[in-house]
């Protein structure tokens, strides 16, 4: 069995505004396998949220080689994204992706349903993540690190078998941060997911099995030594 669930070769992605071209992906090549947790760091604008978009179908390379789940990016149509993006990926925003008119509750319910999947363990689930308490409350009744561990209830329920996620314990303050990313990675290890997480917290990219900068329109294996 082929345990990659992300291969890319050789990605070029450029916006263009008018005449003016902004090419930020340039040469950028990755492999993600089962049972896997990669941190993706780089500054402000190097092209994090622009390969996360790429890797969940809502952007097209310019070119290079994308295949995910061993199906090449040329082969996949809009609604087999779709339907991607609803069993199999689950994509963790920095605002949480909760559907505003559904409490936390009736909000992991859907997402595992989409999934076509029923689940009975939104409260097991609420209650390890520490926000039982607000499993009936509305996502705008929720703090930001509340909204975000709700969201990442949802991801688990849909029990895909890749995550992609930024920042995933940016809302949360350092104690909350540290109770969390144990369960994130468990969860990743218990279940073998994959996970690409772009992240500026040293710690949770520690935790990653490699982390890669991006820098340059392409992702190179970070060298702690040469950013000190
Ligand atoms: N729709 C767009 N049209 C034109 N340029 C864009 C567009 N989206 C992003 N860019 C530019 O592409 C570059 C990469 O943006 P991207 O959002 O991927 O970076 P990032 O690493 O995620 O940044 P940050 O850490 O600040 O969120 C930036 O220079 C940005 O200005």
């Amino acid at each position: 069995m082929n345990d990659a669930l992300i291969q890319a070769e050789n990605l070029y992605c450029a916006y263009r505004n008018g005449a003016e071209q902004i090419a930020v992906l340039r040469g950028l090549s990755l492999e993600l396998r089962r049972g896997e947790a990669v941190a993706v760091i780089g500054p402000s604008g190097s092209g994090k949220s622009t390969l996360l978009n790429l890797l969940n179908g809502l952007l097209l390379p310019d070119s290079g080689m994308l295949r995910v789940f061993g199906r090449a990016h040329s082969d996949l149509t809009d609604s087999d994204w779709a339907e991607l993006r609803r069993t199999r990926i689950a994509t963790l925003f920095q605002d949480g992706n909760l559907i505003p008119t559904l409490t936390v509750s009736r909000n992991i319910v859907f997402r595992a349903g989409l999934a076509g999947l029923e689940t009975h363990e939104g409260e097991v689930l609420l209650a390890r993540l520490g926000i039982a308490e607000v499993a009936h409350r509305y996502p705008d009744q929720l703090s930001g690190g509340q909204r975000q561990r709700a969201a990442l209830a949802c991801a688990f329920a849909m029990q895909p078998e890749l995550i992609l996620a930024d920042e995933p314990t940016g809302s949360l303050d350092y104690t909350t941060a540290q109770r969390v990313a144990p369960l994130f990675f468990d969860a990743i290890r218990e279940r073998a997911l994959g996970a690409l997480i772009v992240t500026h917290n040293p710690e949770l990219a520690q935790r990653c099995d490699r982390i890669l900068e991006l820098r340059e329109g392409a992702l190179h294996l970070w060298d702690s030594a040469l950013s000190s």
